[in-house]
């Protein structure tokens, strides 16, 4: 597919089915992470613009375009939106590229998950119409009861910037399937895709209020967002602290919030690995795909000692045979770091990875033959000790670190050593070890023999520091449903006799 030259909208918030000017008039610059150079605006929204959008949302709750619609018919919308995206893909992809800076091939795989993800949820929300009131056998014949699987409400939807329209997807899609209004506030750092998801969803004709769009800063759009008492629910994805922020505001409130938190998932790769640069492979893209920026990342590689000379000699001749480059050019493979902010903080990482005794075998610096960008090389981290903040933090760049083990139960201690738990993976020909394995990784993913895949049917979530509530698949539509339990006396014309009646008159 060709990559088109392409101009950047200027929009405005979307609130309330328009776009509409934020009440204080400011905007956010737009850098393109490939050359830092500032190439549009986005509007930056504050308190009273979330207040706005809460409003309007409720009010497409009780509107009955939006309110009283059925699976069914809200899955024409969600069909219709993933039309659009499909026919706009070489475009999405490539403001996606200049806003965030992943190669373009990537973004526009990033677009095809987007369309899957928006038809997945559209065959889910008119799967929901057949189970949206199942009976509940009771132990009494004078009582029956029922639930109802209803919309939440109003839910707030604050995501990332690593997979900009994707993470937007996969919470408004089931959001929107579920018959929630949904508010996103988007990253400051790449809003641009999630903006022209409101275009399109003008273009279908998406109910008025069913979804606004909020670009703006963290505490400044994000947070309001949180403490609003109207939304019912917050949705997130992002890092430990601002989730910790969230839970704390939301607490206040008694609202209930799904959090995807960072990671700093293993790659345990034994001696019996199938093949060796097949499992080299995966171990590189499983750590430097997106340019290293996957909350899922697995960015400990954990190697049998037996084995870790002739892996580590292939793996370097791997990593210097990545493409790095303006992500638009064709075959690149690893493109800038999405910020000055991220670049300087990765670059913090690996000095002082160095200071604290590790060893850089491969990268730590800027590509030589890029003077301009957030570009990093792919490093690679050896002489690494559990005590170091290599070992210990997610860096969220293109940052591999490695340590050798003797045995299968050291392996399991140095891949559970760490206060994250999204991901976990393990190489090797023995499926009866991977069994073993799997069931031993503190983690909410496992992948054998690969890293990385991520396929919107099944769950995808953490458990400690790295989150929890499941997003994908069913589990998310779950995420946007009150359960009503609905019991009904059926022999009204029976006392029920718990008081003494008082004499009759
Ligand atoms: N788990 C993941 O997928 C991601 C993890 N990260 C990690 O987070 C680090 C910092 O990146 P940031 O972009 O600053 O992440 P962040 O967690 O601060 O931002 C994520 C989203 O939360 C919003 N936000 C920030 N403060 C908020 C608040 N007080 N209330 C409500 N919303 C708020 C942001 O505007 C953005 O939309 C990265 O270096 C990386 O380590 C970043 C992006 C994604
Ligand atoms: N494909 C991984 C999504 C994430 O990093 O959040
Ligand atoms: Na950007």
């Amino acid at each position: 597919m060709a990559i088109p030259n392409i101009r950047i909208p200027c929009r405005q918030l979307f609130i309330d089915g328009e776009w509409r000017e934020p009440l204080k008039k400011n905007r956010l610059p737009i850098i393109n992470p490939a050359n830092e150079e500032i190439i549009g605006y986005i509007p930056a929204a504050t308190e009273e613009d979330v207040d706005i959008a809460v409003k309007a949302a409720r009010s497409a709750l009780r509107r009955d375009d939006w309110g009283s619609t059925t699976g069914a018919q809200r899955a024409k919308y969600l069909r219709a939106i993933a039309a659009k995206v499909l026919e706009k893909k070489p475009e999405l992809a490539t403001l996606e590229t200049i806003d965030n800076g992943k190669p373009w091939f990537e973004a526009a795989s990033d677009i095809d998950d987007v369309v899957a993800c928006f038809e997945y949820y559209a065959d889910l929300a008119e799967a929901l119409d057949s189970k949206k009131k199942t009976e509940v056998k009771l132990h009494l014949d004078s009582f029956k009861t029922h639930v109802l699987r209803e919309p939440l409400g109003v839910v707030g939807l604050i995501t990332p910037w690593n997979y900009p329209l994707l993470m937007t997807t996969w919470k408004v899609a089931p959001a929107l399937a579920a018959g929630c209004a949904a508010i996103l506030k988007p990253s400051e750092l790449a809003s641009i895709t999630s903006l022209e998801l409101g275009e399109i969803c003008r273009e279908v004709g998406l109910p008025p209020g069913a979804l606004s769009i909020l670009t703006g800063l963290g505490h400044e759009a994000g947070s309001p967002l949180v403490s609003h008492p109207d939304v019912d629910k917050i949705a997130f994805t992002g890092s430990g602290p601002t989730g910790v922020k969230i839970m704390t505001a939301a607490a206040q409130l008694v609202k209930p919030v799904t959090l995807e938190l960072g990671g700093k998932s293993p790659i345990v790769v034994f001696d019996d690995i199938h093949d060796l640069d097949i499992a080299v492979e995966w171990t590189l893209f499983g750590c430097f795909w997106t340019n290293g920026q996957i909350c899922s990342a697995t960015s400990r590689l954990i190697i049998q000692e037996t084995i870790a000379p002739q892996f580590l000699a292939r793996l370097l001749e791997w990593t210097k045979n990545i493409k790095i480059s303006d992500p638009l050019e064709e075959d690149c493979k690893l493109g800038p770091v999405i910020s000055r902010g991220q670049y300087e903080k990765v670059l913090k990482f690996i000095s002082t990875a160095k200071d604290e005794g590790a060893a850089i075998l491969y990268g730590g610096d800027r590509p030589e033959h890029l003077k301009k960008g957030y570009y990093i090389q792919p490093t690679i981290i050896t002489d690494v000790d559990t005590s170091m903040e290599i070992w210990k933090e997610e860096v969220f760049g293109p940052v591999l670190c490695v340590k050798t083990f003797k045995t299968e139960e050291e392996a399991i201690e140095l891949a559970n050593d760490t206060k994250y738990g999204l991901g976990a993976a393990i190489l090797s020909k023995d499926l009866e070890r991977c069994e073993r394995f799997t069931k031993a990784f503190q983690s909410g993913i496992v992948w054998i023999n690969c890293s990385q895949p991520c396929f919107w049917q099944p769950p995808w979530g953490g458990k400690k520091r790295s989150g929890f509530g499941r997003e994908l698949g069913e589990w998310s539509l779950e995420n946007y449903l009150n359960i009503k339990q609905v019991t009904q006396y059926v022999t009204p014309d029976e006392p029920w006799a718990f008081y003494k009646s008082p004499s009759k008159l």
